[in-house]
């Protein structure tokens, strides 16, 4: 089968399937790759519903998707390192290598960034795809090609973990149990951290997060951020407070805390994309000596440890997954994603045959107070 079946967004709620050609390679570095899996980002998720993130705006039909991995199906004529059948992850953005933060090493920072289902550049939720060779990365044998798909949410939490630059025994809080929340804490623990601290809103989320990474976990309360704070630093034991607080969760409130439970001369990380200005506790950041960073996507490195950690079982992306569904049936995952239920889902590509594939019914009146939900920001 050699269909390039597209799941194309064409205006906020407005998805259809369509076959378009193969595309060619467009240099000889680059290789063809047949799409095996493709997780659903929050961005997918806020581009179907609301065709936007900040000034990024859907204009014209552009292909979702840009968690994938597969299988390679021809390379060009410079390509050394990769061949027909080899397995890989797809780095899905490309960026200019000629301009300063290229060249720093910083290339995530591109401003000529080309980045899968970012408009207008179309997504990887298709059956074919061209990429440099450079930005595939071959996986292990004992790596699957689903667990391929779960490495670039892996990279962007290696890249936030990377920058609270941990140390052996520090005690990190990470803001948010959602996909991103909760493989920072499992990096966090690869990285060296004895005390990790999930922080939630929802149950049964820091449920999961205590399964899989966390030593300990709290449940976000309704109180000011000042006493939130107090509370959470008493639950987990952290004394004068914690070494790092990592946000990935975007959310005003939880932000605000993080400032409140760092310790003096802590690392605070911004993962999260919410609201693009809130109410920041800025007296904090200057009277602790806090140095806070920022966190975009993922760049030199990031995807070769995601790969590396999970080859050496230090993080087991699949227990994220909550099951495949079929090409056709991705609609019903972007859904199913939105109702909040589930953590992950692979859309198997189109070419794939689904054994077992997840069941997809939505509890709709559950998935339309989703949808209603104001959520500013990215995802
Ligand atoms: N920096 C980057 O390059 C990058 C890349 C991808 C995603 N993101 C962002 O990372 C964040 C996490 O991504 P995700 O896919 O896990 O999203 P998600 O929506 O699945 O997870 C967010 C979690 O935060 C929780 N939350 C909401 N309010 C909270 C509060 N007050 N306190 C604690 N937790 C709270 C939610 O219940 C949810 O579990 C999103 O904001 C996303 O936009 C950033
Ligand atoms: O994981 C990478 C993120 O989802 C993207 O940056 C997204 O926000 C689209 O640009």
């Amino acid at each position: 089968m050699t269909s390039n079946l597209s799941f194309i967004l064409n205006k906020p709620n407005d998805v259809t399937f369509e076959e378009r050609p193969i595309p060619k390679l467009k240099s000889p570095h680059d290789v063809l790759v047949a799409v095996n899996y493709t997780g659903i980002c929050g961005s997918d998720v806020h581009y179907w519903l609301h065709g936007a993130i900040g000034h990024f705006v859907v204009k014209d039909p552009m292909v979702l998707g840009h968690e994938s991995a597969g299988t390679v199906v021809e390379v060009g004529s410079e390509v050394k390192t990769l061949k027909k059948g080899d397995r890989i992850a797809l780095e899905p953005g490309y960026p200019c290598r000629r301009c300063g933060d290229c060249l720093s090493g910083r290339y995530n920072l591109c401003h000529e960034m080309v980045f899968a289902a970012t408009p207008p550049y179309d997504g990887t939720l298709t059956g074919f795809w061209v990429a440099p060779f450079d930005f595939c990365y071959k996986l292990p044998e004992n790596v699957s090609l689903q667990e391929g798909a779960l490495i670039e949410p892996l990279a962007v939490a290696v890249h936030i973990t990377k920058q609270a630059r941990i140390q052996p025994g520090n005690s990190v809080v990470v803001m948010g149990a959602g996909p991103v929340g909760l493989l920072c804490a499992a990096v966090a623990k690869a990285f060296g951290a004895t005390k990790v601290v999930s922080v939630d809103i929802v149950q049964s989320k820091l449920d999961f997060a205590k399964s899989f990474a966390a030593t300990h976990t709290y449940l976000s309360q309704r109180v000011s951020p000042e006493e939130n704070a107090k509370q959470l630093i008493a639950a987990a034991d952290l004394g004068a407070g914690a070494d790092v607080v990592i946000d990935a969760s975007g959310a005003e409130p939880s932000i605000q805390a993080s400032l409140h439970v760092v310790r003096m001369g802590g690392t605070y990380v911004q993962g999260g994309m919410g609201k693009a200005d809130i109410n920041f506790p800025i007296m904090a950041l200057c009277l602790k000596e806090v140095t806070a960073r920022g966190s975009f996507r993922y760049g030199s490195g990031d995807y070769k440890l995601a790969i590396e950690l999970v080859a050496a079982g230090k993080v087991d992306v699949k227990a994220l997954v909550n099951g495949i569904v079929p090409f056709k049936n991705a609609e019903e995952a972007f859904k199913k994603v939105k109702e909040g239920e589930v953590i992950k889902i692979l859309i198997a590509g189109p070419n794939e045959k689904v054994e077992g594939a997840l069941d997809t019914h939505v509890d709709e009146a559950k998935f339309q107070a989703e949808a209603a939900k104001k959520d500013g920001g990215c995802c």
